[in-house]
């Protein structure tokens, strides 16, 4: 059945209905990987986004049990050229199609996908609808409270390792927690709001910010909080995490073009020149020339623009980075960022917090 999407552009799109019979609408993106799909569907950082895929066949390995990054598919809506309706893969075990109706995900196929990018990549941010009619008018709709809808509503503890790592949720990846629980940690997940008093009273050795939707200002009235946390113990931020860290000491984060989504992004870290190829969804950066350079050292810068990567504290135990070392989907070159971590975690968790009590 014919579907079709509607860009505040004006511009109209016709594709074949596919996934759950629902109008959806969502700011339109694009992610750049040839694999990885139903991670990024299910990436909570793209809550409230029609998720377009650039590269042209889809669904090919199929959806397993094992690959989701959350519970349930994060994006509003699909945009596809060609979706592969006999997946082989021995863990596979939904079509793409079988897949977006449980979770009840609407998508487009027999997409025009390269023209979908190439009006992306000129505009700002593009508000899109997918609907089986066309629309007379395009529909006002907010984003909302994105981060509230994906954090945890109360604390979850995994793992059993001696190191205690508290997870602030934002819209936390499975593979973020995997990665520590690999690393021998005992993980609380925390809701992105959770009060110094009751971190300081889980003992925890580190904190780690997750990755998350939307705009990172809209955590504007939390700034101080994830301050105090930094200054107490070693920390990690991750993407939207990493943007928190920034503005908490009063640097300036502004909206991409069209922001980083794909596999293959090549990072520099500047003290060594050795250059990483990374995993990436981001729309927001931070602005560099808004670090302060007294406190902060500027340790990764993106390949291809420049782009502010990632931040490290000159005296605290506290790094940031905006991509994604968990990998998952990409490639996972920058695991070492967790190691790092948790070195510190080791070394300096008790004494670090100690300081400010
Ligand atoms: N993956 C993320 O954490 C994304 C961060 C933020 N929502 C952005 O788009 O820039």
């Amino acid at each position: 059945m014919t579907g079709y999407l509607m860009l505040e552009t004006g511009d109209v799109f016709k594709g074949d209905w596919i996934g759950a019979d629902l109008q959806a609408y969502g700011e339109l993106v694009f992610n750049t990987g040839m694999t990885g799909y139903q991670e990024m569907m299910t990436d909570p950082s793209y809550k409230g986004q029609i998720l377009t895929f650039s590269y042209p066949l889809i669904g090919n390995y199929g959806l397993n049990q094992v690959d989701a990054e959350s519970k349930k598919v994060a994006v509003s809506a699909v945009l596809l050229n060609d979706v592969c309706d006999n997946p082989s893969h021995y863990l596979s075990n939904w079509t793409f199609d079988d897949y977006l109706k449980e979770q009840g995900i609407p998508g487009l196929k027999n997409m025009d996908t390269r023209k979908l990018v190439s009006i992306i990549r000129k505009q700002h941010t593009v508000k899109a609808v997918i609907s089986k009619e066309l629309l007379s008018t395009f529909p006002s709709f907010e984003s909302g409270e994105l981060v509230k809808e994906v954090s945890v509503g109360k604390t979850e503890v995994h793992g059993e390792g001696e190191k205690h790592v508290a997870l602030y949720d934002f819209g936390y990846k499975k593979s973020i927690l995997d990665a520590l629980v690999a690393e021998g940690c005992k993980v609380t997940i925390v809701p992105y709001n959770y009060s110094f008093e009751k971190l300081v009273a889980l003992k925890p050795d580190g904190v780690l910010f997750s990755n998350g939707p939307g705009d990172p200002m809209t955590l504007a009235p939390y700034f101080e909080l994830y301050k105090k946390i930094t200054a107490s113990y070693p920390t990690l931020g991750i993407c939207l995490g990493h943007q928190l860290v920034a503005l908490s000491y009063g640097a300036k984060t502004e909206k991409m073009l069209f922001g980083h989504r794909g596999g293959n992004h090549p990072v520099k870290h500047l003290p060594t020149g050795k250059v990483s190829i990374t995993s990436q969804n981001h729309g927001y950066v931070v602005t560099d020339s808004t670090i302060d350079t007294a406190v902060f050292d500027i340790t990764f810068k993106n390949v291809n623009d420049g782009s502010l990567e990632g931040i490290k504290h000159k005296e605290l135990p506290v790094q940031s980075v905006q991509f994604h070392p968990e990998a998952h989907p990409g490639p996972s070159d920058t695991a070492f960022i967790f190691e790092e971590f948790l070195q510190q975690v080791q070394a300096g968790g008790k004494k670090a917090c100690l300081i400010t009590q």
